[in-house]
């Protein structure tokens, strides 16, 4: 990500998570990766996005009553990023956007824009020497969308700090989450808080709401397998019980429906690794030290020696037991990576899914669009769907909900 790099060197901005290199990275993700990382933190969160959840749903019926002849949602992937953007950044900030409101605020849309804006001009300016990037309006944009990022991050922090300072001036004990617990650890400065919680928000948002829009619209195109997924989570969570993070753990299924939602849609459509320590034989080939290797993780997805019946939804095929899943290859889909750069949000990102999917299962029966639109990804940077997806939410009986 040179352009990405190029942008915090000409503004003085620290290197997050994504960014940094090195042994700077490492510090970085050492002070990160517990609160992001490990079961018992993440899955304090879940009250909290749970929270968020009640408010989409309660958004999705304003949208299909007021737009959508109280049917249909349309657009929405669109929709998805407010309810990514709010969960996130209540996780990270502990503070609510106010993405899912009727009206949303200048500020939060204006940043979802430039987070657009970046992800899209990204690969243009790529294609340029980087001495040329001044003098092009494309790289202007580019600068322009990050300091619009930096500064509502900044801003949320400093908000945070005098929250902080004025409960230590009235001897009040200061608790929170995520930026409560950077701000007091004392682990890193106020500059690099910035820089790595602007580039957690950033990575936040996009990745885990493209994927539940395409995890809806498969569910909407397969009924059989939506049916069943709603049997599991009734059974788990009958009656008006909201999911909690302990009941995930007792739906397969559902974990099975994310995981082939990632391996046909890997949202990161490929990541890389360069052989910095040695050369390097594979497959029979021999490649020098510094190699860069881009693994393609969607051709990986689409082989068929890999996953028979590749271009099929079929979430059976991760569940223990399934027949073909001795043969897969333990790595033909790592859609969050692996190793130690793999992705940093991947717990949350895996929890706010969950709990969003599983609730939405309960309240609503999810339908394709009755003018039969088509929706194919395409790459802008992220894999996203290339036209919008419009699905009808018919409510689920309240009977149904409660006698399952
Ligand atoms: C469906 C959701 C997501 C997918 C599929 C995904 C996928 C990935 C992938 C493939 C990488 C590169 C890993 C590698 O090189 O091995 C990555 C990195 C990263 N992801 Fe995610 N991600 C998701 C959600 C999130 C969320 C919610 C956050 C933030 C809370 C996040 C934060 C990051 C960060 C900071 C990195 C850089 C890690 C590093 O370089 O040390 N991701 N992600």
């Amino acid at each position: 990500m040179p352009h990405w790099r190029a942008y915090r060197e000409l503004r003085n901005q620290a290197h997050g998570p994504l960014t940094a290199m090195g042994a700077d990275w490492q510090q970085i993700r050492s002070v990160l990766n517990p609160r992001m990382l490990k079961p018992k933190h993440v899955s304090s969160y879940a009250n909290t996005i749970n929270e968020v959840v009640g408010d989409f749903i309660r958004r999705l019926s304003w949208l299909r009553e007021t737009t959508g002849g109280g049917l249909m949602v349309h657009d929405l992937t669109e929709e998805l990023y407010k309810f990514a953007f709010e969960g996130i950044s209540s996780v990270l900030f502990e503070t609510r956007m106010g993405c899912l409101e009727e009206a949303v605020p200048e500020e939060t849309q204006r940043f979802i824009v430039s987070v657009g804006d970046m992800f899209r001009l990204s690969p243009v300016i790529v294609l340029f020497p980087k001495s040329l990037w001044p003098y092009l309006p494309v790289w202007k944009r580019f600068v322009a969308a990050w300091d619009y990022l930096f500064k509502v991050a900044d801003r949320l922090i400093q908000q945070k700090m005098e929250d902080i300072q004025q409960k230590v001036h009235l001897d009040q004990s200061v608790e929170g989450a995520y930026l409560t617990h950077l701000l007091l650890s004392d682990q890193m400065t106020v500059t690099e808080i910035l820089g790595s919680v602007t580039e957690l928000l950033l990575a936040g948002v996009d990745t885990t709401s493209n994927t539940v829009s395409w995890c809806l619209y498969q569910l909407a195109q397969h009924p059989q397998i939506q049916e069943q997924l709603y049997q599991e989570v009734m059974s788990v969570c009958p009656g008006d019980t909201l999911p909690g993070s302990e009941d995930i753990g007792r739906m397969p299924y559902l974990k099975a429906v994310v995981r082939e939602t990632l391996r046909m849609y890997p949202v990161v459509p490929g990541n890389a690794r360069v052989t910095v320590d040695s050369e390097i034989v594979v497959g029979g080939h021999l490649f020098p030290k510094d190699t860069l290797f881009h693994l393609c993780h969607y051709a990986v997805s689409y082989d068929e020696h890999i996953y028979p019946d590749a271009h099929a939804f079929l979430p059976q095929r991760w569940l223990r037991g399934a027949p073909d899943k001795a043969r897969q290859h333990p790595f033909g889909s790592v859609p969050f990576g692996f190793g130690v750069r793999a992705c940093l949000g991947r717990r949350v990102a895996e929890l706010e899914m969950y709990l969003l999917l599983s609730r939405l299962m309960k309240h609503f029966e999810v339908g394709p669009d009755p003018a039969g639109t088509r929706v194919e990804p395409v790459t802008r940077t992220l894999l996203c769907p290339a036209k919008p997806i419009n699905l009808q939410f018919t409510d689920r009986p309240a009977k149904q909900q409660r006698a399952a």
